[in-house]
């Protein structure tokens, strides 16, 4: 399937297109193997948020520019360990963020779909981008695994408690405390990514799937992703769950009514509704 991209901003790190109700948004920064510094993560959240106020767009697919010159493809490296100072990565103005613990924040809450398609390496925090994406889509050469602990690192966030309700306890404790890496064909094996296919085949797999969703109707696709984030993300999914239960509820009559007897300074009616068993 062939698909006609428009560029929807330029950047400097990443790369950002849009075509029909699907955004791609493309880490490039191939020399680093796709390793993110501060900068980065601001240009991604400015897509992503462009993203999430865009009523076309469905669906996300997050990849890695490649390959470099060397052949080799990655969808992410992690943090840019050569602007890593004393108190976390150092913007352009020497001071130390640790910004991706936002983007995944957002990633996580956006009320749209988010597939990472995988070629090559994601390992350290440019693993943990893939996890918290919705969907995994991985090139028969993609290569996952966590570094933190050999290069003076970790992340108890969702990098730890979100793998281990993905891939067991067990093995989440085994990816971080021996830093292997894994294959493509292990990583479906304990149910890291959704499917395999060839890396020819990678952003066209992304595409069809892409526009299986965005045939489904949005308000149940964003109400499951609060659902299913809910159940591990404590209050704020909570929040997130019961503030689409108030979206739903600003849209039905009963709702309405409440807000135009207040602006009509009258008391509401609300005895035309039914306590519903
Ligand atoms: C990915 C590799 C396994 C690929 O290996 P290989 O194919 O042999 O390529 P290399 O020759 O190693 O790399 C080519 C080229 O890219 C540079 N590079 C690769 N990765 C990085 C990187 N992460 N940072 C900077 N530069 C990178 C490499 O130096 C080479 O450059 P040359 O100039 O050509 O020499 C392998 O590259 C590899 O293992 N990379 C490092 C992976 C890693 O350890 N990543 C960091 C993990 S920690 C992290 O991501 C922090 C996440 C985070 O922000 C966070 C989140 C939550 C809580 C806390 C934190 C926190 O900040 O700690």
């Amino acid at each position: 399937m062939q698909v006609e991209w428009q560029v929807a901003k330029t950047y400097e790190d990443i790369l950002y297109y849009k075509a029909g109700g699907i955004a791609k948004i493309v880490i490039n920064r191939p020399h680093k193997r796709n390793a993110f510094r501060p900068k980065t993560i601001v240009e991604l959240y400015d897509a992503f948020c462009d993203v999430r106020e865009d009523p076309k767009i469905g669906v996300v697919l997050l990849t890695g520019a490649g390959p470099h010159t060397d052949g080799k493809y990655a969808f992410c490296s992690g943090g840019d360990q050569s602007v890593r100072g004393k108190a976390g990565y150092l913007d352009e103005t020497g001071v130390p963020r640790l910004n991706v613990l936002d983007l995944q924040r957002l990633i996580r809450s956006l009320p749209k779909v988010v597939i990472a398609l995988v070629a090559g390496y994601a390992i350290g925090g440019g693993h943990v981008l893939h996890l918290i994406c919705d969907l995994t889509i991985a090139a028969e050469n993609a290569v996952f695994g966590q570094t933190g602990p050999k290069v003076g690192s970790f992340d108890g966030g969702f990098g730890a408690s979100y793998l281990a309700r993905i891939v067991g306890q067990k093995k989440a404790r085994e990816i971080w405390f021996l830093c292997r890496q894994y294959s493509a064909a292990e990583a479906l094996e304990m149910g890291l990514v959704n499917c395999v296919v060839p890396l020819e085949q990678l952003e066209t797999e992304g595409v069809t799937w892409a526009n299986e969703v965005l045939q489904k109707s949005p308000i149940a696709i964003r109400c499951l992703k609060a659902a299913f984030n809910a159940d591990c993300d404590g209050q704020a999914g909570l929040q997130e769950l019961a503030g689409n239960a108030t979206l739903l509820y600003y849209m039905t009559e009963e709702g309405a009514e409440g807000k135009q007897a207040f602006l009509e300074k009258r008391p509401p009616d609300f005895q035309q509704y039914p306590w519903l068993p």
